[in-house]
């Protein structure tokens, strides 16, 4: 099965971590998701979520540290998640794939329906 290499950051601001909630259109439809997307050929784990958040949030972040990754098998495609933890730089939120955007406390984050690739890397960050 095709396997994909997808990025994702833990955008710390203002104390909060900021989430996203996928559409109905997009796989896994109305999942909770940590913002990133998919390494193209030849970038960088680094460079591509960079590129992701600025495409996807209009934000810049900046790279704190990593988390481990979480390979996960679905139905139809298996994901390697390679996590960062992030801090929020300049910008205004605008969205535009994801229907939604919250920026919650640690203790709120659990209370969502995320994608199940991303659970092993919420409870990692959770216990930091
Ligand atoms: N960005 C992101 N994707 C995640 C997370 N968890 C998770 O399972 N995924 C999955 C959803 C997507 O299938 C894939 C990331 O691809 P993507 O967001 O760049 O693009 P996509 O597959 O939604 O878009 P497309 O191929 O349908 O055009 O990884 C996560 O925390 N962040």
């Amino acid at each position: 099965m095709k396997k994909l290499d997808v990025t994702c950051a833990l955008v710390c601001l203002n104390g909060k971590t900021l989430v996203v909630q996928r559409s109905e259109k997009m796989k896994l439809p109305l999942k909770w998701e940590f913002p990133g997307g998919k390494i193209e050929n030849g970038e960088s784990a680094e460079d591509c979520v960079k590129r992701e958040i600025w495409e996807e949030l209009n934000i810049e972040i900046e790279l704190i540290s990593k988390l481990s990754h979480s390979n996960f098998d679905y139905p139809n495609f298996s994901i390697e998640l390679i996590p960062f933890i992030a801090r929020y730089v300049d910008g205004d939120i605008k969205l535009s794939e994801h229907k939604q955007y919250l920026l919650l406390e640690k203790v709120e984050l659990n209370d969502l329906d995320w994608a199940e690739a991303d659970i092993p890397i919420l409870n990692e960050f959770l216990r930091l």
